[in-house]
């Protein structure tokens, strides 16, 4: 059977249900990932070729390929989109700068990025940025803007604060609002004697950052909390109560990122909530195993919860879906590949199931429809709705982007271990 055929079989069986399966895809396409640049590199970055990776996160693996130069980024991202459906965004990092210019973090520029703009043009991709609060002379403490000495909080009050104006020009460039995303790393590795104070700085320097206003079509502000870092075990200033608060307070999007809470503590969970008294959300998908180890995202239990409060609560309009995982033992391209399609998978399943018959079970009290409903979903052919998006968008089918990547492993990655970086054609 061809695959177009198995589709329309398939979709005969959700259509009994009341699923019109091309209106799903059709709303799956407009659906845009976030993909975060820093799978392709390990979070090296280009502005500080020398500086070790801190911040309290960690990448293992050294497998061969990674990206040495903005261009090489941009190349392996492109293959990587080559095989995921849809049109999406790049996440960056202040660190990806592309220039040739010593400047430092409180002097970057909207100039400093516009080799990427000028590329998510070309690609018809948007951007999303972050500041880098780590990985530099000045965090060398673990801390950045809770930071007591005042000059040290100022480098990153205006690290921040360009950060925002390189979103803003992001936003206005591309025609799709940027997502800047502030995290920082500051904590300490033992109790502290007072966890107060840390905490007002880092409200009011976050006050300093954001007082200018910026138009929300362009730029949108992120917080983005943790609950500990590598050499911060004992307290992390940005909790999730605090900027909880502090989205709230300041109309910031909080960003819930799947690896930053207690092991046994899911985000899926937390967006119904979240929902209620925000006007958005930010989602760093991603996978801990025992810790905030940042692996690459599978189709489990908690990514396609995740999926169904997105569609079941119809938060896919202000809910802006990023991945942030980092793993060095695999192909980095493949890393992209397959969580950036498991997302995509997780959502469309959540929108092929029987939502409004599983809620009308749950209302009239009926959990043993609400339960066999849900589970007899679990075994309907999903994989030929996927298969077909896959063909209909271009891109190949089932696990046929594997011999691609591995082609590309072999005429390009491999090449690099040999050869020496062409820095900024
Ligand atoms: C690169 C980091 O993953 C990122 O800035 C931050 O989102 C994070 O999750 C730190 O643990
Ligand atoms: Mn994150």
């Amino acid at each position: 059977m061809t695959i177009k055929a198995s589709y329309e079989e398939a979709k005969k069986l959700y259509a009994q249900h009341g699923i019109d399966v091309d209106e799903v895809l059709r709303k799956l396409e407009e659906i845009k990932i976030s993909v975060h640049c820093w799978q392709g590199d390990d979070v090296r970055g280009f502005l500080f070729q020398d500086q070790e990776l801190t911040g309290g996160i960690s990448v293992t693996g050294n497998y061969p390929g990674a990206a040495r130069t903005p261009n090489e980024l941009r190349k392996d991202m492109e293959k990587a989109f080559s095989l995921i459906p849809g049109k999406h965004k790049v996440n960056l990092h202040a660190i990806y700068a592309d220039t040739n210019e010593k400047v430092d973090l409180n002097e970057l520029e909207p100039r400093h990025f516009q080799s990427w703009v000028d590329w998510a043009k070309e690609q018809g991709l948007g951007l999303d940025f972050n500041p880098t609060c780590f990985s530099h002379e000045k965090s060398k403490d673990g801390l950045t803007l809770s930071h007591p000495d005042a000059e040290i909080r100022k480098f990153w009050i205006d690290h921040c604060k360009a950060s925002r104006k390189i979103g803003a020009y992001f936003g206005e460039q591309l025609g799709q609002t940027c997502v800047t995303n502030v995290w920082v790393p500051d904590g300490y590795k033992d109790i502290p004697a007072d966890r107060l104070t840390p905490r007002r700085r880092l409200k009011e320097a976050l006050d300093e950052v954001f007082a200018e206003e910026l138009d929300p079509k362009h730029n949108l502000d992120a917080v983005e909390s943790k609950l500990f870092g590598l050499g911060a075990e004992a307290y992390t200033v940005g909790s999730h109560e605090f900027y909880m608060g502090y989205g709230i307070q300041n109309d910031k999007l909080i960003c819930l990122d799947a690896g930053h809470f207690h092991p046994t503590e899911v985000i899926s969970n937390k967006l119904s909530s979240l929902s209620l008294f925000t006007n958005g959300i930010l989602l760093h998908v991603s996978r801990p195993v025992r810790w905030d180890s940042d692996h690459v995202v599978v189709l489990d239990d908690e990514l396609l919860d995740i999926g169904r409060e997105l569609v079941r609560n119809d938060l896919l309009g202000t809910t802006h879906i990023g991945l942030d995982f980092f793993d060095a033992s695999i192909n980095r391209v493949a890393a992209w590949v397959i969580g950036t399609r498991n997302t995509i998978k997780a959502l469309l399943r959540a929108m092929l199931e029987p939502v409004e018959a599983l809620k009308q079970a749950e209302l009239e009290g009926d959990y043993t429809t609400r339960l066999a409903l849900a589970e007899e979903f679990k075994s309907y052919p999903f994989g030929a709705i996927w298969d077909y998006y896959c063909e209909k968008t271009g891109v190949p089918v089932r696990e046929a982007w594997l011999s691609e990547v591995k082609a590309y492993e072999k005429s390009v990655l491999l090449g690099r271990e040999e050869s020496a970086p062409t820095v900024h054609q």
